[in-house]
């Protein structure tokens, strides 16, 4: 790190400096976040784009006075290394470390916590009016990429926002023609559009030495400016939302950010109502190699940042992750049958879709940051006799759960959802746990459940899922599993049967019985041993076997169920309920993730935190059998 960076110890050290040491001082800074990232892994391409926007930002705003909302946050870390975090950065979305979004437990200058995308101008919205409620005059600053802005949600808050003249509102579109993937779908082409108005920019950067002028010449400026626009660009749609557009302009151009922002400043406090600033940028901005394939640098892991990612083969080949089980299984279920069509809101590469898509094109549908959209879309293809398989994170399925029992459920549609990243995702933290699929979907009518123990099973259970005719879900996480030998056939399992994978006399008269559901299976086969327990394989969460679980309880003296989802109406509780309506008094032992957030850190970690690992497994059965200590720890 060099000279100025390190002086940067808060935004107010950053208004000290003159206009011309910025260009300086985001040089830095991009040269600190690829090292610092290449460190740790995290998201790259993203703040790359944003360190001079970011630069801008807290030297025009009072921040954090003046309320600064990163949508999604993926793209925040310049914002962390300019507030007070640069030297933590090497904590990034580590055990005990900083997040990888901004957090309001983390810095006063997180105004609000993100990470699903799509919610900073609502929440600016509220801060507007909150502020103004209080008799602040502060200004409340949404920055939204255009990935994001597609999302219907942002849109709700255009819509409100709009009708507020006079709210001291500016949102900023960072548009760098990206999501993860390619940007899709018509706002993108729109927002293409525009930006090809370029010459509009350059006009408008003269406009903005007028407007910086005294304040008697901003009205004559504002008319011509509208007279300008109506000249040479459309009305904009977000102009027909109520806010007053500018741009776009490049956001890597400090000499155009500075004074523009300093502009939109103005007019928000000045009461000349809600703002709309249009800043153009490059995914991976000032990294050649994350220039040249932003997608691959979106979330790289540890690099060389001299090499770049390394992307050879790896000789011994690795564990395949349950993404690339599903993939596989797509395109062998989609060659099997026509009807099956995939959908996708703007998870390409993290679903593992890109194979899909190459082969099977007209079948594919990224429908963009939209996941409300994404599942009634897939209603109204099953409504027509397709078989259509959202591939979704459990946790971005949240987004879509009305629709979900509305379009889907309540209709019986035959919709398979692969979600996965169910469980713990570790380094994203606890805006991204599929923590809640369990609870949140087993209580859904018509709705199946089903959690593979590993990556053959998955395979087996996608297709079981595939083969019904009721709207269906099968969880699996994050990265590799076990191992399993995985065939290529499309195998159905019989739908709510659990199978028994290991049964014995049991300990000291003391009968135990695990109920694994999901990966749990195997830390169970681990600790049964200790217990001579019983385990079983569930694999079905809705229906479940309540005839075997019914049965384990008359057999043994303890009932024990595992999941990695949310204890509170998870798995467990299923169980639970089977025994209560079958009038069987057993005692049991539910576990499963707690009744609290858990942040970010690496996964086995987080396992242990919760008791979920074979050694806390092991240790909860024996207390509960009352087993002394000692024993435990033979
Ligand atoms: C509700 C929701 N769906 C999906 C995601 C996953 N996601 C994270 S960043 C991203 C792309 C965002 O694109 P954009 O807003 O343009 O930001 P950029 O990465 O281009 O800076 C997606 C789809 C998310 N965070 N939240
Ligand atoms: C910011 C965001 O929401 C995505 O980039 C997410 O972090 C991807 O998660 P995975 O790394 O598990 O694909
Ligand atoms: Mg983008």
């Amino acid at each position: 790190m060099t000279d100025l960076l390190k002086t940067i110890d808060d935004p107010k050290d950053l208004r000290e400096l003159s206009r011309d040491q910025l260009p300086k001082l985001a040089a830095e800074l991009r040269e600190f976040l690829v090292d610092s990232v290449a460190k740790t892994g995290g998201h790259l391409s993203s703040n790359l784009g944003t360190v001079e926007l970011t630069v801008a930002l807290h030297y025009v705003f009072q921040t954090p006075y003046d309320r600064l909302i990163w949508d999604v946050g993926h793209q925040s870390y310049p914002h962390k290394i300019l507030t007070g975090r640069r030297e933590r950065m090497d904590t990034l979305r580590q055990y005990g470390g900083i997040s990888g979004f901004p957090r309001r437990s983390e810095s006063e200058y997180d105004t609000f916590g993100t990470a699903h995308s799509s919610t900073s101008i609502s929440a600016a919205i509220g801060m507007a009016l909150g502020a103004r409620a209080q008799g602040e005059k502060r200004v409340a600053v949404a920055v939204i990429g255009d990935g994001a802005m597609s999302a219907g949600m942002a849109f709700e808050a255009l819509n409100n926002g709009g009708i507020h003249k006079d709210l001291p509102l500016v949102v900023v579109l960072n548009d760098n023609d990206m999501s993860i993937s390619p940007a899709v779908g018509a706002l993108n082409r729109y927002l293409a559009r525009l930006m090809s108005g370029r010459f509009y920019a350059a006009t408008k950067k003269g406009l903005d030495s007028v407007l910086s002028m005294a304040p008697p010449l901003r009205e004559f400026a504002k008319r011509l400016e509208e007279h300008a626009k109506g000249m040479v660009v459309p009305g904009t749609i977000f102009e027909e939302f109520g806010f007053n557009y500018i741009g776009p302009i490049d956001g890597h151009d400090l000499d155009s950010l500075v004074p523009t922002l300093q502009n939109v400043r103005r007019l928000a406090l000045d009461g000349e109502g809600p703002q709309f600033l249009h800043v153009v940028t490059k995914k991976g901005q000032g990294y050649k190699l994350a220039e040249a394939d932003p997608i691959l640098y979106h979330g790289p892991g540890k690099f060389d940042p001299a090499q770049g990612i390394n992307t050879a083969k790896p000789s011994a080949p690795s564990k395949k992750t349950f993404t690339q089980i599903f993939g596989e299984w797509l395109c062998d279920m989609a060659e099997a049958d026509k009807r099956l069509v995939a959908v996708t809101p703007a998870m390409r590469e993290g679903s593992g879709l890109v194979e899909f898509e190459a082969r099977f094109p007209d079948r594919y549908f990224d429908v963009g940051i939209a996941e409300q959209h994404a599942v009634t879309f897939a209603g109204g293809l099953a409504c027509e006799g397709m078989k259509p398989v959202v591939a979704i994170y459990s946790t971005f399925l949240q987004r879509g759960y009305d629709q979900l029992i509305h379009d889907v459920a309540l209709q019986d549609l035959p919709v398979v959802f692969a979600m996965d990243r169910s469980g713990l995702v570790g380094a994203d933290g606890a805006t991204h746990a599929g923590a809640y699929d369990i609870p949140y979907l087993r209580c859904i009518p018509n709705m199946l459940l089903m959690a593979p123990a590993d990556e053959a099973e998955c395979r087996d259970l996608l297709t079981t899922a595939f083969k019904q005719n009721h709207p269906s879900a099968v969880r699996y996480p994050r990265g590799a599993g076990v191992g399993a030998v995985v065939s290529k056939e499309l195998k159905e399992l019989p739908l709510g049967k659990a199978e028994i994978r290991r049964s014995t006399p049991g300990l000291q008269g003391k009968k135990v019985a695990i109920l694994a559901f999901g990966t749990l299976l195997y830390p169970a086969l681990e600790v049964a041993p200790d217990f001579d327990a019983t385990v079983v394989n569930m694999r079905f969460i809705k229906p479940l076997d309540v005839d075997l679980v019914c049965k384990m309880a008359q057999e043994h003296d303890l009932i024990v169920t595992l999941e990695e989802g949310a204890v509170g109406g998870g798995a467990g509780s299923a169980c639970l309920e089977a025994l209560s309506v079958a009038g069987i008094q057993v005692p049991t032992l539910v576990l499963g993730l707690p009744d609290r957030f858990v942040d970010h850190g690496d996964h086995a970690l987080l396992m242990k935190e919760c008791g979920l690992d074979a050694a806390g497994i092991r240790k909860a059965i024996a207390e509960k059998l009352g087993i002394p200590a000692k024993q435990q720890a033979a």
